[in-house]
């Protein structure tokens, strides 16, 4: 359940929240599939309860009323039609599965597919789930649970959202059912919504039940999907992800914590010589990495500050150490630009999602921000492509913030973060030539819009990133992007 299975060639995984689904195939063809993408997260897939109330929160994706593939990115047609465009464009889809609850008590009583339900009585029709379904005694979880109780973190309510009993036979049958349609449809794998208030041996037991990949959509037979669980755990609760990476991968909310920290200036970059597990993260196969999530982009996740695309500079000099290093299985969050944090994806009077505009650079409009078409963050999923089976070496810093290292001898970065010029003359690991960089500007005939950089006989070269340049990085590699 750790292998993504992404085409051969392609990496890295993007959160594509809310968008539409004819959308989302549009962009594995025009954009994902010919930048070398591995793969997308999608919201979840299946109906949830409207929620007016709070003029269609992004949150009301989390309160599932069927299993039915209606929502506001599109229809069961729609859906089906996404994953073949995108798997055959060499791109895959991961669904963000909310299996651990079903609403709240919202004030209206009607899901983006018609269904409806009588919450107080624990009643879905449109599934169906009975009270019986649902964990019994009734309780809510309680700030205090998460520190002392992980029975009551499992068994209670999420901010009163009705809480399914997994151990139940019957739940676990409609949930495999569920996730089994999506298998069968081409999907490539699950993130894992609130993992932490689901037992583990619960999980253990639904994932066993799923089928294997479909080979019709190119994945090699006996794929087992990918999982990602979803595990908030910053060290200090009763409940560990260690009791989740025996059975999928977890996300790794330290990674987006302290790369923040580091690119945000509060700790220098020259510790991240060390950088992976001895930070206290996860193992390399264990971990879905990422900057920020759409979670705590809003301020929501806990843990501390975390640079989101407000802060484009160090937002991008962080997402470029991601992509530049070979820890983890990075995700990347593709969002709508928001001021109020519980608001929901652009939309018509009628509550319909708004499409992404694209305009004549290749930027998003409409109230998109499509961080994954910015040109410092594209380029680096293709220098990350390049790296590929490489490590990180010949590591240089000037102790403080300039650093700058090599992947074998496929590609190399240096990162300026102190307020004075890097100037150095440095091993570059790449053969004699010139190169262009793919941060200042890409390579266009064989002239560079950026910066270019000359390679010697050596491997050396004069690098250059000044500390007031729009960007704190200087990427080549021996790809056709870079290399002249
Ligand atoms: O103030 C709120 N929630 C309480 C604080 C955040 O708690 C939530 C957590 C949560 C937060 C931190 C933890 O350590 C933890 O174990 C769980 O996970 C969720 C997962 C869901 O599928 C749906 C939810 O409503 C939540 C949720 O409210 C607002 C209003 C309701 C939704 N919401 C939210 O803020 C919604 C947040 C949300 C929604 C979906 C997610 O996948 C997620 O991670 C957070
Ligand atoms: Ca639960």
């Amino acid at each position: 359940y750790k292998n993504p299975y992404y085409a051969p060639g392609h990496s890295t995984m993007v959160h594509l929240f809310e968008w539409k689904w004819d959308d989302i195939a549009d962009e594995c063809e025009r954009f994902l599939g010919p930048r070398g993408f591995g793969g997308i997260q999608i919201s979840p897939p299946n109906e949830n309860v409207i929620i007016w109330q709070y003029n269609r929160p992004w949150w009301e994706r989390y309160q599932p009323i069927s299993y039915k593939l209606v929502t506001r990115s599109g229809d069961e047609q729609q859906f089906a039609s996404m994953v073949r465009r995108c798997n055959d464009a060499g791109v895959r889809i991961y669904v963000d599965a909310v299996i651990n609850h079903m609403t709240g008590e919202p004030r209206d009583n009607i899901g983006t597919g018609g269904s409806t339900a009588d919450f107080r009585q624990w009643s879905y029709p449109a599934v169906p789930y009975t009270a019986q379904d649902f964990n019994w005694p009734h309780c809510v979880i309680d700030g205090w649970d998460y520190g002392c109780c992980p029975d009551k973190v499992r068994n209670c309510e999420l901010v009163g959202l009705k809480d399914l009993n997994q151990r139940s036979e019957y739940v676990r049958f409609m949930i495999v059912g569920f996730m089994n349609k999506l298998i069968d449809l081409g999907v490539a794998g699950f993130r894992i919504d609130a993992a932490k208030h689901m037992w583990p041996e619960d999980l253990q037991v639904i994932y066993d039940r799923l089928h294997n990949l479909n080979t019709d959509h190119g994945f090699p037979s006996g794929a087992r999907p990918y999982i990602y669980q979803e595990v908030i755990d910053f060290g200090n609760e009763a409940i560990s992800r260690d009791e989740y990476t025996g059975l999928a991968a977890v996300t790794e909310f330290k990674f987006g914590l302290e790369l923040s920290r580091a690119f945000a200036g509060g700790n220098q970059l020259r510790w991240l010589n060390t950088w992976g597990p001895i930070w206290g993260l996860l193992a390399h196969e264990d971990a879905l990495t990422f900057i920020d999530n759409h979670d705590n982009q809003r301020g929501h996740g806990g843990g501390g500050v975390i640079l989101t695309y407000k802060q484009a500079k160090q937002y991008k000099g962080a997402t470029a150490f991601m992509l530049a290093h070979p820890y983890g299985e990075p995700q990347i969050m593709s969002s709508f630009d928001f001021t109020d944090s519980e608001a929901g994806p652009p939309m018509d009077s009628n509550g319909n999602i708004i499409s992404p505009a694209i305009n004549s650079d290749n930027t998003c409009g409409n109230g998109w921000v499509c961080e994954h078409r910015w040109r410092q963050i594209y380029s680096m999923v293709a220098f990350r492509n390049v790296a590929a089976g490489t490590n990180v070496n010949d590591w240089w810093d000037n102790g403080s913030n300039q650093i700058a290292f090599c992947r074998g001898g496929q590609a190399f970065i240096a990162f300026n973060n102190d307020n004075w010029d890097l100037n150095q003359n440095l091993q570059t690991c790449l053969p004699a030539g010139a190169y262009c960089d793919v941060i200042s500007g890409s390579k266009s005939g064989n002239s560079c819009t950026g910066k270019s950089v000359t390679v010697g006989n050596d491997g050396r070269a004069q690098i250059y990133v000044g500390s007031h340049e729009v960007d704190m990085m200087l990427a080549i590699h021996r790809g056709d992007e870079s290399r002249l």
